[in-house]
């Protein structure tokens, strides 16, 4: 992440990988304020075993297509939210790249989704691990329609009160 005011929404990425098990790193690197650093990590990441990059930043946020363009690992970008322009800024900082080299945008926010796009890679060659997947699948699709035994007990009015 460009700076450690991201946590707060890269946590979400941190904790699913937690969730699956999955070993990451955390850490800070921005392409502006920290650019060597940028450079040497991301083209020494995939020698050092790392197999999926998620990269987050906000408003000017060049970090996530830098790293991609210096790295053959996939890069997942997350637009984190900004304060004037509510991350609609770092959101086309990070969609917009030039054909050839490929950020994975997640939405504005969404490091949880990240998270789960790097289980999925790391999954399509881990059998166990894309077992999780499919459990994690059953899991929200379960909660959907305990929600909708719930919705129909009640009444879509006592349902919002509780709610609220
Ligand atoms: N977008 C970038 C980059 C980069 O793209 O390299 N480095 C830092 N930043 C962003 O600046 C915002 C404000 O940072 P501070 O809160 O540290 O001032 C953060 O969202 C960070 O991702």
């Amino acid at each position: 992440m460009g700076s450690d005011s991201d946590l707060p929404t890269m946590k979400d990425a941190i904790a699913v990988c937690e969730e699956f098990g999955i070993e990451s790193e955390v850490a800070i690197v921005s392409a502006h304020r920290t650019p060597e650093r940028m450079v040497q990590y991301a083209q020494l990441a995939h020698q050092r075993g790392i197999k999926v990059i998620i990269a987050g930043a906000g408003g000017a946020a060049h970090l996530p297509g830098m790293v991609a363009s210096l790295t053959p690992l996939p890069v997942i970008g997350v637009p984190v939210p900004t304060r004037n322009l509510q991350g609609v800024d770092s959101l086309y900082s990070i969609l917009q790249m030039p054909a050839g080299i490929p950020v994975a945008t997640v939405a504005i926010g969404n490091a949880k989704n990240a998270g789960l796009l790097a289980v999925q890679i790391l999954a399509t060659h881990q059998p166990e691990l894309l077992e999780r997947v499919q459990q994690y699948r059953k899991t929200l699709c379960e909660s959907v329609i305990a929600k909708q035994a719930k919705l129909d007990k009640l009444g879509y009015e006592q349902y919002l009160q509780q709610m609220l």
